[in-house]
C-alpha cells in the first residue's frame, strides 16, 4: 500500500471555492467550530476509514494500531462526551503508524499528550474517563455525522475553517 500524497498546503476554503457550484450533494462539509483541534497537526487530509462505536474504543484501538498509510479515521462515537475514545497512547500509535488524522465525533482525553502527537485530531470535546473495552463497535461502515453520510474510501480535508468530504480526491485551485 502506498501513502497517498496530499499537499498540506490545501485549504478547505479554496476547496469550497472550487466546489461551491456543485449542487449534486457530493460535497459535504462541517463547520469549524463543531470540532476542536487537539493534535499537533491543525491541517490534515486523506482517504477515509471509519469506526462506529458508543463509549467503547476497541475498534479505534485496532485501527490506530494498524498501518494508517496517510488515511483519516472518522470515528462516529454518537456524539457522546461521557467516555474518551482516544487518549495519549492511541494518539501516539496513530502517529507512529502513519495515520494523517482522526475526526472523533465524541470525546478524547490526555490533552497534553495529544498536543504532542504528530497527527491531526479533531474532536467534539474531552473528558477524563476512558471507555471500557468490550470488543463492541463496527469498522469500515458508512457513518452518519450531523445528518451527513461519510463513507470509507471517500476523502476528508480538515483545517481550522472546517471539514470537507468529497467522494474522491480533489485538488486545490489557485
Ligand atoms: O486507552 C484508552 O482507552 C484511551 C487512552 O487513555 C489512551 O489512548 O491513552
Amino acid at each position: 500500500m502506498t501513502t497517498p500524497h496530499v499537499s498540506l498546503r490545501f485549504s478547505t476554503c479554496d476547496l469550497c471555492d472550487s466546489l461551491k457550484a456543485d449542487t449534486s450533494g457530493a460535497t459535504r462539509w462541517l463547520p469549524g467550530q463543531r470540532y476542536r483541534s487537539y493534535g499537533a497537526r491543525m491541517r490534515f487530509a486523506g482517504p477515509i476509514a471509519t469506526v462506529r462505536c458508543l463509549e467503547d474504543n476497541s475498534r479505534v484501538k485496532a485501527a490506530v494500531e494498524s498501518f494508517g498509510g496517510g488515511k483519516v479515521l472518522v470515528v462516529d462515537g454518537g456524539g457522546s462526551l461521557r467516555r474518551a475514545l482516544l487518549g495519549g497512547n492511541l494518539a501516539a500509535s496513530a502517529a507512529k503508524n502513519g495515520w494523517a488524522g482522526l475526526l472523533v465525533h465524541g470525546a478524547v482525553r490526555d490533552l497534553e499528550e495529544l498536543r504532542a502527537a504528530d497527527v491531526g485530531i479533531f474532536a467534539l470535546g474531552h473528558v477524563p474517563m476512558p471507555t471500557e473495552r468490550r470488543d463492541e463497535g463496527l469498522s469500515d461502515v458508512p457513518v452518519q455525522i450531523d445528518g451527513q453520510w461519510i463513507r470509507p474510501g471517500e476523502w476528508l480535508y480538515a483545517d481550522e475553517d472546517g471539514v470537507v468530504i468529497t467522494p474522491t480526491a480533489v485538488h486545490p485551485v489557485g
